[in-house]
């Protein structure tokens, strides 16, 4: 018996994200909530011939606490998307207090949740959601995961295009470590389980590399001020959730990128801290999951030379969006 619940429901990740959680046959109650529509979506989504009871709820009435009550794996696309022109960080003013007010609900509602984190910006957004837990007395960090698996999708198709076969983006696995934004956004090429063409020349490398960085800034200029990935990151957020309800279920040998707290598992922690040479909370890298979530943090593994440039990128700007996080809650009017 699985309980999932994705609070956002009736957005553009919302609604797609919805449909691939009611179509997977481990869910047996699905709950949808937002601030508008989630009757609708709700009735829609029960009409679908799989095992999933699904109820929509909206604000009124404790809404947020009646889906929230029993819940063990929650998923919050909630807040908005860019726009041509902005930066995820663009995005913290609204989302930040967002995000804070689902973990309030989350805190006294479900505590013991899993709990998945998708809206942007993810660097910022899962410390606060750690910040709030922490405040309750109720913070497990390996129970709260920052959503990059986007990151991994694009990594894998854009290099099967790049090896001439697209039938191979979903046996290519490249880990993506880091963070999700920009130059946070690592891809560790020199591991991926179909290596690139040893006639790659750097400036192809260095452009895939960027494709992959900067992959949402592609589908915002498509998009043309419509928002940002939606369905792509739906299907991304579907794969992540559904390898987690496998680890909970008992299934062994299920790891993915995903952006944790680095005491989930004290000894990985520091090794990768160690690593990285710098004392981050948080950092995106290969964790292996487990029935209580977070079952080990792997390290980086050999890097090439541009690899460890890369990282050494990514670690100043993570540091600050970790912070900006951390800070909200500390002092909530900023
Ligand atoms: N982690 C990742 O890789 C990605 C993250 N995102 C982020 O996901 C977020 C959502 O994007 P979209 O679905 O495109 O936006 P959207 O605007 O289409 O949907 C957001 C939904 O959140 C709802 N909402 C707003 N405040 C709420 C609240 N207090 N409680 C519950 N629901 C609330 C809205 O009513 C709306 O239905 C954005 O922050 C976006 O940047 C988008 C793509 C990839
Ligand atoms: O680019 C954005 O704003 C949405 C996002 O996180 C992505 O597509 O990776």
């Amino acid at each position: 018996m699985v309980k999932a619940v994705v609070l956002g429901a009736a957005g553009g990740i919302g609604q797609p994200l919805s449909l691939l959680l009611k179509a997977n046959p481990l869910i047996t109650e699905l709950g949808l909530f937002d601030i508008v529509n989630t009757p609708g979506v709700a009735a829609d989504l029960s009409h679908i011939s799989t095992p999933a009871k699904v109820v929509g709820y909206l604000p009124p009435d404790d809404g947020l606490k009646k889906v929230l009550t029993n819940a063990d794996v929650i998923v919050i696309p909630a807040g908005v998307p860019r726009k041509p022109g902005m930066t995820r960080d663009d995005l913290f003013k609204i989302n930040a207090g967002i995000v804070r007010d689902l973990a309030t609900g989350i805190a006294t509602a479900a505590p013991k949740a899993f709990v998945l984190v998708i809206s942007n910006p993810v660097n910022s957004t899962v410390p606060i959601v750690a910040e709030v837990l922490k405040k309750h007395g109720v913070f497990d960090p390996k129970r709260l995961f920052g959503v990059t698996t986007l990151d991994v999708v694009r990594a894998s198709t854009f290099v099967a295009e790049i090896l001439g076969d697209l039938s191979l983006s979903k046996s290519v696995a490249v880990p993506v470590v880091g963070g999700h934004s920009g130059v946070t956004i690592v891809p560790l090429l020199s591991q991926s389980s179909h290596p690139l063409p040893a006639n790659l020349t750097t400036d192809q490398y260095e452009a895939l590399v960027k494709r992959i960085q900067f992959g949402g800034d592609e589908v915002v200029k498509a998009k043309d001020g419509a928002g940002s990935a939606t369905l792509s990151m739906a299907y991304a957020g579907a794969e992540f959730a559904a390898k987690l309800i496998r680890a909970i279920g008992g299934e062994k040998g299920v790891s993915a990128p995903t952006f944790v707290n680095l005491s989930a598992d004290p000894s990985g922690g520091e090794a990768l801290k160690k690593e990285l040479g710098q004392d981050l909370d948080y950092f995106s890298t290969v964790v292996e999951l487990g029935p209580e979530g977070v079952a080990k943090i792997n390290t980086l593994g050999s890097l090439t030379d541009a690899e460890t440039a890369l990282v050494k990128a990514a670690i100043p700007e993570l540091a600050t969006n970790i912070q900006t996080g951390v800070s909200f809650i500390a002092s909530p009017k900023l």
